[in-house]
């Protein structure tokens, strides 16, 4: 298992072992003590699994406020999608800074994302199924979100016309988003 760094400090990209044979593959998509080797600790609670039927279903930029605050292991397990992660942390050198990364069940890349980034990606493919792993509840009343179209944050989506829920259609600018993070 490879874990590369990212410019976003407690951001990582990891790529897991994969055993190819004759039948197909094998990888340990989680693998607690692993993980803790390269300093990545997050006690696991809830497991979601979301399906996205079109191309360009655009869910985000999602976060939960503390004490609701969540840690995420993002992977695909059909399909792809770019994802993208900002940093809302408000004393953090990076604040207001995000990244994006393809993940697809072909690379098998998975994403960890620490408590004080919004998170959202865009499917690449009909029928992308995209798995987490969370470290707090759910709770509707500390889910939060920042506009995936805020002009004053540039992320590069693919060109598609994104389907978006309701809920994602309005969503304030990080300028006014509600935020609680050190
Ligand atoms: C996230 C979530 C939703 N739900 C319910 C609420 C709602 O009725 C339905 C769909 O919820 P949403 O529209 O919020 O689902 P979705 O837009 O897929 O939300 C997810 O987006 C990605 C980008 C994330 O980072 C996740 O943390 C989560 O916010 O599922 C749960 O029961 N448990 C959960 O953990």
């Amino acid at each position: 298992m490879k874990v590369l760094s990212t410019k976003l400090k407690g951001v990582f990209i990891i790529e897991p072992a994969v055993f190819q044979d004759a039948r197909g593959f094998f990888t340990e998509s989680y693998n607690q003590q692993a993980f803790e080797k390269h300093g990545l600790q997050a006690d696991f609670i809830q497991d979601n699994h979301s399906l996205s039927v079109e191309k360009g279903v655009l869910r985000g930029m999602h976060y939960q406020l503390n004490p609701k605050a969540q840690t995420k292991l993002v992977r695909v397990t059909a399909g792809a999608i770019y994802d993208i992660i900002l940093d809302i942390r408000r004393g953090s050198v990076t604040f207001g800074q995000w990244i994006g990364v393809q993940l697809s069940a072909e690379n098998k890349r998975q994403l960890w994302v620490p408590k004080g980034f919004a998170h959202g990606f865009c499917t690449l493919f009909p029928n992308t199924e995209v798995q987490y792993k969370v470290d707090e509840y759910y709770s509707p009343e500390h889910d939060r979100g920042i506009a995936w179209n805020d002009p004053d944050l540039q992320f590069d989506w693919p060109e598609v016309q994104p389907i978006l829920s309701p809920k994602d259609s309005n969503h304030p600018p990080l300028q006014h988003a509600e935020m609680n993070f050190d």
